[in-house]
């Protein structure tokens, strides 16, 4: 049994006009708007956030995009940045996406630059590592994610390390409806953790969230939500409809 409250977390992806993500965020409110054993946060599109924070005002969801650059402001044309996320009260920022990482050659290095920028403007990066099948099959998992771990992490401090959120997300699992088995998933979260311990200290990692994303839905997320390491799920495919995403967030609510 943990200390640590679950989290769930809903990854739109580029789903949902800024109606659309209202009308969903409403009945997300109206079912586990004042549940307080789970944390709730919901990463619209861009173009939505602003729709979805009135949704959610006065509940206990909480609002998180999916990306932003670095620089506070200036010539970077079509991106967001954290102030801007701030200003419309997002909490949250998803960082190195895989599916940033593979279709906008994001390197370890620039999703650093974010996650230093995020902490400096008080948002709470989700931080995504995680293996492809390739990488997998050749055995190079725990080399991958302490890559990933270790390159975006690097200089921030154990007591930054509060705010942060690590999100273990196998890309084999995404989207595929192939989800990691609950042994494969405890294997590298407990790496994540004994990790997390050598960068920051023991008792720091044993307080930090790490999620499991990848085809997470109700009929799979009880064992993986059982695993001692796993404190909750980036959720893609299955945020996208109250009844699932609100299933899953009962069934996080009872899970030790
Ligand atoms: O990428 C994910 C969340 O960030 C997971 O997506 P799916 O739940 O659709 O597999």
């Amino acid at each position: 049994m943990s200390s640590r409250k679950k989290l769930i977390a809903g990854n739109w992806k580029m789903n949902k006009t800024s109606a659309d993500g209202m009308a969903l965020a409403r009945e997300i409110v109206v079912e586990v708007g004042k549940l307080n054993d789970v944390e709730v946060v919901l990463c619209p599109p861009f173009t939505a956030l602003e729709a979805v924070a009135k949704e959610i005002d006065g509940s206990q969801v909480k609002l998180g995009a999916q990306n932003m650059h670095p620089e506070p402001n200036g010539a970077f044309t079509g991106e967001i940045s954290a102030p801007m996320l701030r200003a419309l009260f997002a909490t949250h920022v998803i960082l190195g996406h895989s599916e940033r990482r593979a279709y906008f050659a994001e390197t370890d290095a620039f999703i650093n630059e974010k996650v230093i920028a995020g902490l400096k403007h008080q948002l709470r990066p989700i931080l995504c590592v995680g293996e492809t099948l390739a990488e997998r099959e050749a055995g190079d998992t725990l080399k991958v994610v302490q890559t990933q771990l270790e390159g975006g992490l690097a200089g921030t401090n154990k007591d930054q390390a509060a705010s942060l959120v690590i999100a273990y997300e196998p890309v084999w699992a995404i989207g595929t409806g192939k989800v990691a088995t609950s042994e494969q998933a405890q294997e590298v979260h407990a790496f994540i953790r004994g990790l997390l311990a050598k960068l920051y200290t023991e008792p720091v990692a044993q307080r930090m969230r790490i999620l499991y994303g990848g085809s997470m839905k109700p009929a799979n997320a009880a064992e993986l939500l059982a695993q001692r390491d796993i404190d909750g799920g980036l959720i893609g495919g299955a945020s996208l409809e109250a009844r699932s995403f609100v299933e899953l967030i009962k069934i996080a609510a009872t899970a030790q």
